[in-house]
């Protein structure tokens, strides 16, 4: 996890400071590209402890379209409680948008079940991209979609099975909180894709726009990047499930995940 480690380092030594929505205040810089080879170990922060829980659940919660917070609650995840209402509801976000896109004309897109179909039937297109940053939408939602659009490639392999990689667009980053948290993410959605698609993990590959140190986490980041990063983990999964939705917790498996003691820092509401 080098790549992470630098750009911590890089935004904490040369981040502009600049005010935010949230009042908190960051040490910023604009625009930043993170590369991770899915082979050569699962994409997890070692240089403290991440709560590999709260990921595996919520991505299963995007998934599965869901928006209300019960779900993660009963799984023990608390990461979006402060966003959300009375009901537990965030609004039209993530899941409601990657699998039921509403159209003009009054139907719903499913965009992940579209990808697999296209990802099985046409690899070489350029169009496998999905979106949750829906115009229309943004103002019924807890909050506009940090991690907004990202898109699908597939490379053919000389011997062996084609690599499937991905990017995202990020269009804001909580360096510290939010961001080992995106990684392992769509490290993971790559992981279960190609496995569904007859495809090996390629690349992760993360595109961040407004990079962010909040002021409050600025002894904590220092405390990160005395440490050493340790050998990745590595993923396993359920080898007999093909069907990307049939996929549930007990069918993943994080190996040999070597950790720095946690740090607890403050979430930026
Ligand atoms: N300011 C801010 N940063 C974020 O990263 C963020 C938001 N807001 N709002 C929406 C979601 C919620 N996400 C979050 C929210 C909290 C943690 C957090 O507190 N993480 C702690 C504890 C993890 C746990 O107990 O599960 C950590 O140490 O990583 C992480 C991601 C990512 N997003
Ligand atoms: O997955 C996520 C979700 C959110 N964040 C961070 C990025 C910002 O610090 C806040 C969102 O505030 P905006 O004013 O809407 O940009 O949440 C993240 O890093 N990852």
């Amino acid at each position: 996890m080098r790549a992470y480690l630098d750009l911590l380092r890089h935004v904490r030594e040369h981040g502009t400071e600049k005010r935010d929505r949230t009042g908190t205040g960051t040490l910023s810089v604009f625009g930043h590209q993170m590369r991770f080879d899915l082979a050569a170990g699962f994409p997890l922060v070692t240089t403290k402890k991440v709560h590999w829980k709260s990921i595996a659940h919520e991505l299963l919660w995007f998934l599965r379209g869901d928006t209300n917070v019960a779900y993660l609650r009963e799984h023990g995840v608390t990461i979006w409680d402060e966003w959300a209402d009375a009901s537990g509801e965030l609004g039209p976000v993530y899941g409601h948008q990657w699998r039921s896109w509403p159209t003009a004309d009054g139907r719903h897109v499913d965009q992940i079940a579209q990808l697999i179909g296209q990802l099985r039937r046409n690899p070489d297109s350029r169009r496998l991209l999905v979106s949750a940053w829906n115009v229309g939408e943004i103002e019924h939602m807890a909050l506009p979609p940090c991690h907004a659009l990202f898109q699908f490639y597939v490379a053919p392999a000389a011997a062996g099975p084609a690599r499937l990689s991905c990017q995202l667009y990020q269009r804001s980053a909580d360096l510290f909180l939010g961001v080992p948290f995106n990684i392992a993410s769509y490290a993971l959605l790559t992981q279960l894709l190609a496995q569904v698609c007859g495809f090996a993990p390629g690349e992760f590959i993360w595109t961040g726009g407004d990079c962010h140190i909040y002021l409050n986490h600025l002894q904590q980041v220092d405390l990160q990047l005395t440490r050493e990063p340790l050998p990745l983990p590595q993923l396993r999964l359920d080898p007999t499930v093909d069907d990307l939705f049939a996929f549930r917790y007990e069918h993943i498996e994080l190996l040999d995940y070597c950790h720095h003691p946690a740090i607890r820092a403050p979430v930026a509401v």
